[in-house]
């Protein structure tokens, strides 16, 4: 199977470092081209026998595109939001990501925060109770990630096939598979002990 999913977030957090990361186990020091528009990279990443098929968007052409990603949104299953630590308006802009999603995606579309940059400690200034308390509010599960040593990388990629796997294959009365709870248990805490 293959899934579609969507990585948004503002220019610079790391969508296409992060995939890069996830695909190839590496990271790119320096910066890419810088994405234009939208539906730009597609890219592919196999995990777990489930391939992804990846689309990376920011916000450069928004208005311009309002209506060529509305059509996207309702063909993806699962959406990657980012944000980087080090950068409050990426942060403050996630809300407005998010009201977009839940006007024009799919109603059960999977839905993950992610709070990028989680190595650069020194320059954090978005606080890990900030990007927690955001996603609870929202209800969709978050955790903080770097591109850069792998942090909870490949974590937020599994989660997301395991959850989308499940609802395919689920039995009704098999009990449903708790994303949020699969994520609790098995992501590293950043700050102290790396991976
Ligand atoms: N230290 C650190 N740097 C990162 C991390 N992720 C990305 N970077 C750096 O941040 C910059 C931007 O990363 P990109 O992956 O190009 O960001 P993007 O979101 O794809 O940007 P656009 O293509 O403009 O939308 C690059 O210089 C990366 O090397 C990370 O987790 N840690």
């Amino acid at each position: 199977i293959c899934l579609q999913t969507i990585l948004v977030g503002d220019s610079g957090v790391g969508k296409t470092s992060l995939l890069v990361q996830f695909d190839q186990g590496k990271f790119i020091a320096g910066s890419f081209t810088s994405t234009v528009g939208i539906g730009f990279t597609v890219m592919f990443a196999y995990h777990v026998s489930v391939c992804f098929v990846t689309q990376i968007w920011d916000t450069a052409g928004q208005e311009r595109f309002r209506s060529v990603t509305h059509a996207y949104y309702r063909d993806a299953q699962a959406l990657l939001l980012l944000y980087d630590i080090t950068s409050k308006p990426s942060f403050d802009n996630i809300r407005a990501w998010l009201t977009e999603i839940h006007e024009h995606a799919q109603k059960d579309v999977v839905i993950m925060l992610l709070g990028n940059k989680s190595d650069m400690a020194a320059e954090r200034v978005v606080k890990t109770e900030d990007g927690e308390k955001l996603a609870k509010e929202y209800g969709v599960p978050f955790m903080e990630t770097s591109a850069k040593t792998g942090v909870n990388v490949d974590l937020a990629f599994q989660a997301i096939g395991k959850e989308l796997k499940h609802r395919a294959t689920q039995q009704p009365n098999e009990p449903k598979f708790q994303i949020h709870d699969y994520i609790e248990s098995q992501k590293h805490k950043t700050g102290c002990c790396g991976p």
